[in-house]
């Protein structure tokens, strides 16, 4: 019988021949046993314990009697296991608890076939510490999704899960120095049991660098922070420092207050974790070598201190280059916190394509691997199903094998929907931080080829238009099947409902738009499909502008596709019926210059009247003289402006606004007209017509700060 073992096991041999499931067994298991949650979890998978039964299975780790006949086979590495299913026995003998416990997720994996195939496996992980940082920006995870999170990294072999969402005002500021209201509590002390439950490390992190004070009144607040987290049981500890500036971010100090944690905590504890950090030049485009922050933590932090990097860019995938660079800077592993598939940078587009770039070549390089996922829980673990492939057995890693696995295991009954779905919602589109992801691979030739040849010669490439309209029913098909697909997984459908539903127009409208290419020499056929065509813009448009975040589906080739079809059909017709119909396909009437590297790829976005340039989620070193200027596609009335820069208001002062008409004439407009908080309210353009407008800084030195709000309202 056809199986497969997630993650891929190091080695293994299967006879041919396989066993029914024994109803009965006598169970002999090792004393290391008795606490713990592999036996728990054994029983719940054989309920058929029983003291005379013929059958046997011998559980434990290597120091026990029961299992000392296969203390050789046992592989000789931190969490590694031997499994060997036998005509009367099973037994399964673990280099430590953890080891064991991932010999019986393994033998669970064998219990869902109909008879258990009598099979040989040798097993251990790659990457010592494998799993998930839940550090994005955005709505935190619900404690439902975690609980659930936590199963899945138990049955895939993960091993660790750091709590740490930017928007819990308790992980970061304002609050990062007070404990946790009495409810907060209690689900911390929830998530830990069931981390426990799932041979999970629950790591909980602090983000205190923003408003940090280095002196001892703010350590001991973080000890006791640190203690209170410990009594609801927290065993592993982390301090974030990235996305910060001003004293925060010294190099020194955070070693000199790392190091007394280590000193004062968690070593004197005896049963916490490595303590874990994420510096502030995380990563390699934004680290001054010769400023020292680097070797500075990598001379000062104790050696057990875990220093993590997102590779060479902020978003990055990561290769032997990576690694040879920063692993002798910090004179020790890094601890890879790799941003994939989190989202919160482009928070209208979902990333479910296969986990590839990664080097298969580097699992001796890294201390360990987690990744940083997106807001929707379900959604990523079609990603961190291939993260814990990947982690675990490097070398025979296959990205779209484990895709298409990952998307089975998420919802069996309904995969080959999910997966049509899967392939055409995993690019970013455009955004800051550059990064892209291939997209609808599958059809991708057809669609170049159909639009190559019509755009060159006016003709239809039969097979390519076939294939097309092949896949839009597919789309539209999957969208009905997965939105009608009731309980298999609710909690998924209920995160991807807004994209389906987007997803079945992108559908429609590829069909509307090979019907206006066959129809378009027919004066009256053609006109119905292009008003179809146009409505479903509409309709795509709206549905986009419902949702606070936006929605985009099939951004990358199937919309650039339909949308260049639209326009040439139509501008063809025009061209020989001299009509005047409208030949442009919705757009964003706005543009972004900027010669500041951290804004010059961010998108822009439009929605009614609202025009805006995507927020960046990190600090901007915004150099002297650098300006945004956001241009429109003809002269409009302003009816307000909102700017929010995270900063104190003093900082606008270094900051000059202008708008013009012509892009020659710049007339000066009031950056401190309202103002709340550190938020903008209203810039004095009302009424203002203006063409582009620009923001510059003029204080002659770099300024750091954050660009959380760039939003413009048109006028009615
Ligand atoms: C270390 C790191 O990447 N921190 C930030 C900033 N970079 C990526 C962002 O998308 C965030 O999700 C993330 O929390």
């Amino acid at each position: 019988q056809e199986f497969r073992l997630q993650p891929t096991p190091q080695k293994y041999i299967s006879q041919d021949d396989s066993i029914s499931i024994p109803l009965q067994y006598q169970l002999l298991s090792g004393n290391s046993l008795s606490t713990g949650n592999t036996l728990p979890l054994l029983r719940s998978l054989m309920p058929g314990e029983a003291p005379k039964a013929g059958f046997r299975i011998y559980i434990g780790t290597q120091d026990d009697k029961t299992v000392k006949n296969y203390r050789k086979r046992i592989p000789q590495k931190p969490e590694g296991y031997f499994l060997k299913i036998d005509k009367d026995r099973i037994i399964i003998a673990g280099a430590d608890e953890r080891g064991t416990y991932y010999g019986v997720q393994t033998l669970a994996q064998l219990l869902t076939l109909d008879k258990l195939p009598l099979i040989e496996v040798s097993d251990y992980p790659d990457v010592p510490y494998r799993g998930v940082v839940e550090g994005f920006y955005g709505t935190p995870w619900s404690q439902e999704a975690r609980m659930r999170q936590l199963e899945f990294y138990g049955r895939n072999k993960m091993n660790v899960y750091l709590y740490g969402p930017k928007d819990d005002p308790y992980h970061s500021t304002p609050h990062w120095r007070k404990p946790y209201p009495a409810q907060e509590a209690e689900q911390i002390k929830q998530l830990v049991d069931k981390a426990r439950e799932n041979n999970v490390i629950f790591y909980w992190a602090i983000h205190p660098g923003q408003d940090i004070r280095w002196n001892e009144e703010d350590r001991s607040l973080l000890l006791q922070k640190f203690e209170s987290m410990y009594q609801l049981g927290v065993r592993g500890f982390a301090v974030f420092f990235d996305d910060i500036s001003g004293e925060g971010t010294q190099a020194s100090k955070q070693a000199e207050l790392l190091n007394y944690i280590d000193n004062h905590f968690v070593q004197p504890k005896k049963d916490v974790a490595p303590l874990v950090m994420c510096p502030t030049e995380y990563n390699k485009s934004w680290s001054n070598v010769k400023g020292g922050y680097l070797t500075t933590l990598g001379e000062q932090l104790n050696k057990d201190i875990q220093i993590m990097w997102t590779g060479n860019k902020v978003i990055a995938t990561i290769d032997k280059p990576t690694l040879e660079f920063i692993n002798p800077l910090i004179k020790r592993k890094a601890y890879i916190w790799w941003n994939f598939p989190v989202s919160d940078y482009v928070r209208d587009h979902l990333l479910l394509g296969p986990v590839y770039g990664n080097g298969l070549d580097v699992k001796d390089e890294m201390s360990a691997f987690v990744s940083n996922p997106m807001e929707h829980a379900e959604s990523s673990k079609i990603s961190l199903y291939s993260v814990a492939d990947y982690t675990w057995n490097m070398e025979k890693f296959d990205s779209n094998t484990s895709w298409k696995h990952a998307i089975k295991d998420l919802m069996p009954l309904h995969a080959e929907y999910l997966e049509t779905f899967a392939i055409h919602n995993s690019d970013l589109g455009k955004n800051g931080h550059g990064f892209r992801r291939e997209e609808s691979t599958n059809i991708q030739p057809a669609l170049s080829a159909l639009l190559k040849n019509y755009q060159e010669k006016g003709e239809i490439d039969e097979t390519a238009y076939r294939q097309v309209a092949e896949e839009c029913r597919k789309i539209i098909t999957s969208a009905d099947m997965l939105l009608a697909s009731g309980n298999e997984n609710r909690p998924l459908i209920n995160e991807i409902s807004p994209w389906l539903s987007q997803f079945k127009l992108v559908g429609e409208y590829g069909k509307a738009v090979l019907d206006m290419i066959r129809l378009q020499r027919q004066e009256k056929a053609f006109l119905p499909s292009h008003a179809h065509a146009q409505a479903l813009q509409t309709l795509m448009t709206d549905n986009d502008a419902r949702y606070p975040q936006g929605v985009k589906s099939g951004s990358g080739q199937l919309m650039p596709t339909f949308d260049a079809l639209f326009e040439a059909s139509t501008q063809q017709y025009n061209r020989q019926f001299h009509t005047a119909l409208n030949a442009r396909a919705i757009y964003s009437p706005y543009t972004l210059e900027s010669n500041v590297a951290q804004l010059a790829m961010l998108p822009t976005q439009q929605k009614g009247k609202e025009g805006s340039v995507a927020p960046s989620n990190e600090v901007i070193n915004w150099q002297a003289d650098g300006s945004l200027t956001l241009s429109m596609d003809r002269p409009r009335v302003l009816a307000s402006l909102r700017i929010d820069l995270g900063a104190p208001e003093e900082t606008y002062a270094h900051f000059r606004l202008e708008t013009s008409l012509d892009g020659k004439e710049w007339q000066h407009a009031d950056l401190q007209t309202a103002w709340k908080g550190h938020t903008l309210q209203k810039v004095k353009v009302e009424g203002r017509k203006v063409l582009k407008i620009r923001l510059t800084n003029i204080s002659g030195n770099e300024q750091k700060v954050y660009f959380k709000t760039f939003k413009l309202t048109e006028k009615e």
